[in-house]
């Protein structure tokens, strides 16, 4: 048995993509490249690959950051403030973009069907180009403990909100979990959040620079079709592991689920607490 339209999709654009003249360069870039062609995540050799270091990492975000905001903090001076941010969505930006290429070209190149994208057969080992780039993929995630920061010492204490804290330190166990249970589908995933990221920090980077876009609900919009997407992505590997020998990864994806429901029932509410029309009128 065989999901219909999808894998006739995947092929179709797959051969299209692989003959246009730029794909040779972007895979000796991105994919070929010895880094990344023989990567290997060993759980505690590869850097910051321990459960060790995810467990101090998460504790410390959460600490540092219920610490900062009850203590007083050293006030930058808002130039100050404003460079460094425009930097990190810049640097951020930049990374989500490179990170949804490099992992889309690796599909492109490595993945020989629909079904291996959506389903990677047991006792997949995370190495390889994929796999390299859900690694690069946990890191930003680090990196992406800044936000808060910038929060915190723009005196923004409104916006530190239980989604925000909440989202970050879940999202670095969520893509831990991926890359070390070797987890089905998680490069769909990958290349989802990174465009929705560049997106997303092109609108901070934009505030920042002190143009507010008029699109903010588009980006609210735009990660919701992202969660809403990761129920049909999870539809189809039921649908591989259950008619097949099984994916890789299975129970990791239950976490992943639950994860993803709570970040659309607070999306959601952030959605009609921001742009309800009752909102726009007061
Ligand atoms: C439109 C959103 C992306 C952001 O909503 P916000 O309410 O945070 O937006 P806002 O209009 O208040 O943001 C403008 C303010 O952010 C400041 N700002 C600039 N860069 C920032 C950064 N990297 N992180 C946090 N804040 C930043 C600007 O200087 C400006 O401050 P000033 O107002 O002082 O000038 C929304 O959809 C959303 O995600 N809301 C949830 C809150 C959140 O933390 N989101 C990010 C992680 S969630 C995520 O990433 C989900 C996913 O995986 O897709």
């Amino acid at each position: 048995m065989e999901i219909p339209f999808f894998p006739t999709l995947f092929s179709t654009v797959r051969s299209l993509v692989v003959r246009q003249p730029f794909f040779p360069t972007l895979e000796d870039l991105l994919v070929n490249h010895p880094k990344i062609l023989g990567f290997s995540w060993n759980n505690g050799e590869t850097p910051a690959s321990s459960q060790r270091f995810l467990a101090l990492t998460v504790l410390c975000y959460i600490s540092f950051t219920f610490i900062l905001s009850q203590v007083s903090r050293p006030s930058l001076a808002r130039p100050v403030l404003k460079s460094i941010s425009a930097l990190h969505n810049l640097f951020l930006v930049t990374l989500s973009f490179i990170m949804a290429l490099g992992c889309l070209v690796s599909i492109f190149s490595q993945v020989p069907n629909f079904k291996t994208l959506v389903c990677f057969p047991k006792r997949t080992s995370p190495s390889g180009p994929l796999f390299f780039w859900g690694y690069i993929f946990y890191l930003s995630k680090i990196v992406e403990f800044m936000d808060t920061l910038l929060i915190i010492l723009g005196n923004s204490m409104k916006r530190l909100s239980f989604l925000h804290v909440y989202h970050h330190s879940m999202v670095v166990i969520m893509s831990y979990v991926c890359v070390n249970s070797a987890q089905s589908s998680f490069s769909m995933v990958l290349v989802t959040n990174c465009t929705v990221h560049v997106v997303m920090y092109a609108y901070y980077l934009m505030c920042t620079l002190g143009v507010r876009p008029k699109w903010k609900k588009m980006v609210t919009d735009f990660q919701l079709v992202q969660f809403w997407s990761s129920f049909l992505i999870m539809a189809m590997l039921a649908f591989y592991h259950f008619t097949g020998s099984g994916c890789s990864g299975i129970l990791s994806w239950c976490f992943n689920a639950a994860f993803i429901v709570s970040l659309l029932f607070l999306f959601s509410d952030f959605h009609a607490k921001n742009y309800s029309p009752k909102v726009k009128n007061a």
